[in-house]
């Protein structure tokens, strides 16, 4: 197990999925709708384990030292030091190296509001607050004051950042399986910010896989492990991993959105309803750059999860269908779309409301034919047809209801993305642009595609197909793919995945020991 509890070697590994909004972009900001989210295959690692001590920074138990280093980015940039120390009645935590590394204020907010929950979790334990607890948490980071503190290393998946450069490098074709020959945690040249991201969420997937593993590393909640013998977590230790790291990554955000990635980082693919926004509002204005030793919680009562009304209902897609993803070279400025589109619906209610009804309905229906298909997984012609329609268009058939239900998901992934269009034209934002419609297009005419459209807020970013899961379907994608002229596709190599957050056995995953150890 990579959680151990013998002291010195006691190593926490817990990773968070990557997500796509399959249908509901827009919409899941309001709780009257809810959003299809599938969680991905790739995944974020943050790993935690003791920081030895050195003469630079010595074991001691009143502060501590915790590293953070993203581990496929150039070090010198990517490696940020804090000291965790009890001052005038606080705990505090500064960064020892900005000047040569920057800020993170993702990493930097994770640790400060982590710590703060850890301290008030400790003080719910023990009954009192004060110093007193906050050595204890110290005690906990250090293991009684005989190591400096943590080290953390975060890893993603390959698929978080463009591997074009890396692709190109090694004279591979940007084809699926080429993705597969690229080491696991491929160094990456550039530092964060000056790295394309493809979409797949990565700071929530950051933030969620570290606020559990330092939670977990500290004592403070169990995490679901990938050894399914081991299923001792409770929910609300889940739920409160979920909040903490909703509040987290609304304040690095500095907005509060729709948190579907953050609840698909937890709890992986479902059908997702949003928290009220209000939830957090208290927290939002002003947040501490300390930690106060209060006897009394203040971020607590508001994390509890028993407190959140967002909902998560369980939906997986059937098997014997793939999603499969591509970046498309042009960025899009998310944050701009959404603003503009929910100006223009504001000033447009009428037209908006319908136009949102309609979609709320081809999305919803959609996710009952997944689901209807998924129940007929069990009959006897559900595998055949689905391998003859690899080799076809996907056709309905009056006597073979999977057939029926396979077309019925093609033609309302049509009929989503005419929803799409519309709300491009209204609002004159390009959430699904005629570049991308026509790149869907053609892709849905390719034998075995069943359908595709632009995840989240849209735009130029990426496309999604629905496909039949079949190398010689995978072929024909990959084929019109690397020869679209009009712009550049470069596939990702995740697929659906149904797990959230988990622990990880190091050994297990490839990679990621030698990435671990990477210097
Ligand atoms: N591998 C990583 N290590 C450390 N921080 C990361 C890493 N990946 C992303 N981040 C943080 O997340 C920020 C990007 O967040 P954001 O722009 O919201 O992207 P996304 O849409 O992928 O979530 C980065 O500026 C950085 O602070
Ligand atoms: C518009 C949205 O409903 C969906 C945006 O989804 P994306 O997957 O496009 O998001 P980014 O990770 O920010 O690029 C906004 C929201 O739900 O918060």
């Amino acid at each position: 197990m990579a959680q151990s509890s013998m002291s010195s070697s006691k190593h926490t590994v817990v990773s968070s999925p990557g997500k796509v909004l399959l249908a509901g972009g827009y919409l899941v900001l309001e709780r009257a709708f809810s959003g299809l989210v599938v969680a991905t295959s790739s995944r974020f690692y943050s790993s935690a384990t003791h920081l030895p001590s050195t003469s630079a920074a010595p074991a001691s138990s009143t502060e501590a030292r915790i590293s953070v280093r993203a581990g496929q980015f150039p070090r010198k940039q990517s490696e940020w030091i804090y000291k965790l120390s009890i001052t005038d009645g606080a705990m505090h935590l500064d960064q020892m190296n900005e000047a040569q590394a920057g800020s993170n204020k993702f990493i930097y907010l994770t640790l400060l509001q982590t710590m703060a929950v850890a301290y008030e979790k400790i003080v719910a334990e023990e009954g009192q607050g004060g110093e007193e607890a906050a050595k204890e948490l110290l005690d906990r980071i250090t293991q009684g004051g005989k190591t400096a503190g943590l080290d953390i290393v975060v890893l993603a998946d390959n698929d978080f950042y463009s591997q074009r450069e890396q692709l190109s490098a090694l004279s591979l074709p940007t084809h699926i399986n080429s993705l597969s020959s690229l080491e696991p945690f491929t160094p990456l040249p550039r530092p964060i910010a000056q790295t394309n991201k493809t979409g797949l969420g990565s700071s929530a997937a950051l933030v969620t896989s570290l606020v559990a593993s330092l939670l977990s590393h500290l004592g403070i909640v169990t995490i679901p492990s990938s050894h399914l013998s081991d299923q001792s977590t409770s929910t609300s230790d889940l739920g409160l991993v979920h909040s903490v790291a909703q509040f987290i990554h609304c304040l690095a955000q500095g907005k509060v959105g729709s948190g579907f990635d953050v609840s698909s980082a937890v709890f992986g693919t479902h059908i997702y309803t949003r928290f009220s926004p209000s939830i957090l509002t208290p927290l939002m204005h002003d947040p501490a750059d300390h930690i106060p030793l209060n006897a009394q919680p203040t971020l607590l009562p508001i994390l509890d999860p028993s407190k959140w009304d967002q909902r998560n209902s369980s939906f997986r897609l059937p098997r014997g269908l793939r999603l499969i993803l591509a970046d498309v070279d042009a960025g899009t400025d998310t944050p701009s779309f959404v603003g503009k589109v929910l100006k223009w619906r504001k000033e447009n209610p009428e037209v908006s409301d319908e136009l949102w009804r309609g979609l709320d309905t081809a999305n919803m229906q959609l996710e009952r034919l997944l689901s209807e298909l998924a129940g007929k997984e069990g009959e006897r012609d559900y595998s055949g047809t689905i391998s003859r329609m690899a080799e076809r268009g996907i056709e309905g058939n009056e006597a073979n209801p999977v057939a029926n239900l396979l077309h019925e998901i093609r033609t309302t992934l049509f009929a989503i993305r005419g929803f799409q269009r519309k709300m491009s034209e209204l609002s004159g934002v390009p959430i699904e642009p005629p570049e991308q419609t026509r790149l869907i297009d053609a892709c849905s005419e390719l034998p075995g595609v069943i359908g595709g459209g632009v995840p989240g807020a849209g735009g130029f970013d990426a496309l999604f197909l629905l496909i039949i899961d079949d190398p010689s379907v995978i072929a024909r994608v990959d084929g019109l793919w690397s020869s679209w002229k009009e712009m550049s596709v470069c596939p990702l190599l995740a697929r659906q995945s149904d797990g959230g957050l988990r622990v990880e056995n190091v050994g297990e995953v490839a990679g990621l020991r030698a990435a671990l150890t990477r210097s």
